[in-house]
């Protein structure tokens, strides 16, 4: 594959902006998205032959005429809001309130960073003033720390976006439509709007609720930061404001070079990301869709881990979770995940070995020919082939040791068995040059203990076979 290849490939699903400003317009999705059905019953490694695609690859490409707003849409000014748009919110309001009792059990054990509990009577107070008087009939003591995000007006967020304009829109996902948006107080923001319009509303609230759980209950300057949301006619959630852009635009749309010494901070800071998920919030978080689409960068190209739609509480007694149908971007699914749902925190570390390629080789995860980045890589990782791996366009202007370590980390990020590929505080320590501790605390090192998938006889080639086959079965 070269590079021209990859850009023709990638032409029709995105759309390169070439002014500057609006470069966060061009799709930012580097892979293919889907959803597979598994069956979970079978046990041997071939299960995989049961796939059944359930929905076709939803490209997520930006497109144009899509940018503009429907009629209904919720980005119409607050005075220009019809009948339906009336409707749908309360079709919105009834949702949440009879889902509320099954994501107050959600939330209600989520402590906040501020030490403030989500409870069920906050969460209510968090979704506005539908839920007043159930505030009121409660009577409960309100004095508790006030939560650093805001519950956003349709209006405040039609105001601050120019209402939802298309020059304004500066990413689209599988999910979301994101627009870049102005506070009063002049921040700058990005409201994402939660499409997902193959989903059933209920559905629709339910990952809403999940994803505002989890964005809201996490701290770490290399993770997305919630502002504030709005659940006023459509659901919308206000974040910080990537200046940069994502990953993916920045590495493989922008025509700009990326310098080594700004991948390797990039790869740095998206591990701490990682480890501060894994390890140190209250609850393990597993991302599950860790793409260079779902990396925004700061000022200072300080990357943050963002989209957490897909992401998983795992609670402190289980090794992993099995979850079906599977959701994901192609190209950085760990087997055990697309092949058995698995969800541990070694398939984050096995995307993030793809990431680590990617930055190394400047290659997308899924290129032109459909190859997989990870099958190119193994061949020359094994026979530690920098000439071969080196993105090309750094000509030769790389720190060497920096070079090395990376591709030692991705090696082994990428093994096929979770239990042999290190944990993120592993991974951080192999980045960094890093005396390796001989035996890992258990954070995200716990043995994965199947009987139904028998991974430890799960050799090498067979992977590479069963990776392949996905390849054509997701792909065709
Ligand atoms: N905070 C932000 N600042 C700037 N741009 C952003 C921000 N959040 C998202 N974007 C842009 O919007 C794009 C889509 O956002 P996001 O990945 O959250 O949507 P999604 O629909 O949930 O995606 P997916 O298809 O992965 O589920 C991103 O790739 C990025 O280019």
């Amino acid at each position: 594959m070269n590079e021209q290849s990859a850009d023709e490939y990638h032409t029709d699903i995105e759309i390169e902006d070439e002014d500057d400003e609006h470069d966060y317009q061009s799709l930012s999705e580097s892979s293919p998205r889907g959803v597979l059905e598994i069956s979970l019953s079978g046990s041997d490694s071939d299960n995989h032959s049961s796939i059944s695609r359930s929905l076709s690859s939803r490209g997520s490409s930006f497109n144009e005429d899509s940018a503009n707003l429907d009629e209904d849409d919720g980005g119409r000014a607050p005075g220009l809001i019809s009948s339906s748009s009336v409707a749908q919110a309360l079709r919105w309001r009834n949702l949440i309130c009879n889902l509320k009792w099954k994501s107050f059990k959600r939330f209600s054990t989520v402590p906040l960073v501020s030490g403030y509990e989500l409870s069920r009577k906050s969460l209510m107070r968090r979704l506005g003033k539908h839920h007043n008087d159930e505030v009121m009939i409660d009577g409960v003591n309100w004095d508790v720390p006030k939560p650093s995000w805001r519950n956003f007006t349709l209006a405040e967020l039609a105001a601050a976006t120019d209402c939802f304009s298309s020059d304004n829109m500066v990413g689209r996902g599988g999910h979301a439509e994101v627009y870049k948006g102005r506070l009063p107080d002049g921040q700058l923001v990005a409201v994402k709007k939660i499409t997902k319009k193959e989903k059933k509303d209920e559905d629709r609230v339910q990952d809403f609720l999940s994803e505002l759980g989890i964005i809201a209950h996490i701290n770490h300057p290399n993770a997305a930061h919630l502002i504030g949301f709005s659940s006023d006619t459509d659901l919308h959630l206000v974040l910080q404001f990537a200046p940069h852009g994502s990953l993916a635009t920045l590495l493989h749309n922008s025509g700009r070079r990326l310098e080594w010494g700004l991948r390797f901070k990039i790869a740095i800071g998206i591990a701490e990301g990682l480890r501060y998920l894994h390890c140190e919030c209250h609850r393990r978080i597993i991302h599950r869709d860790i793409t260079a689409s779902n990396i925004l960068l700061m000022d200072d190209y300080q990357p943050q881990i963002s989209d957490f739609g897909l992401a998983k509480w795992l609670p402190e007694k289980w090794v992993h979770h099995i979850v079906s149908p599977i959701e994901g971007t192609f190209g950085y699914m760990a087997p055990e995940y697309f092949m058995h749902g698995i969800v541990h925190e070694k398939i984050d570390v096995f995307s993030f070995g793809v990431l680590l390629l990617e930055l190394i080789t400047g290659r997308r995860a899924v290129d032109s020919s459909r190859q997989s980045l990870v099958i190119w890589a193994k061949p020359f990782l094994a026979q530690r082939n920098i000439q071969k791996l080196v993105d090309p366009r750094l000509e030769g202007k790389y720190e060497l040791i920096e070079l090395k370590r990376a591709m030692s980390a991705a090696s082994a990020c990428i093994h096929h068995l979770p239990n042999v590929r290190p944990n993120m505080k592993r991974v951080i320590q192999m980045l960094k040059g890093e005396r390796v501790e001989p035996k890992p605390k258990a954070c995200g090192g716990r043995p994965i203990l199947l009987d139904a998938c028998d991974l430890d006889d799960y050799s090498s080639t067979a992977y590479l076979k069963d990776l392949n086959r996905h390849m054509e079965l997701v792909m065709e």
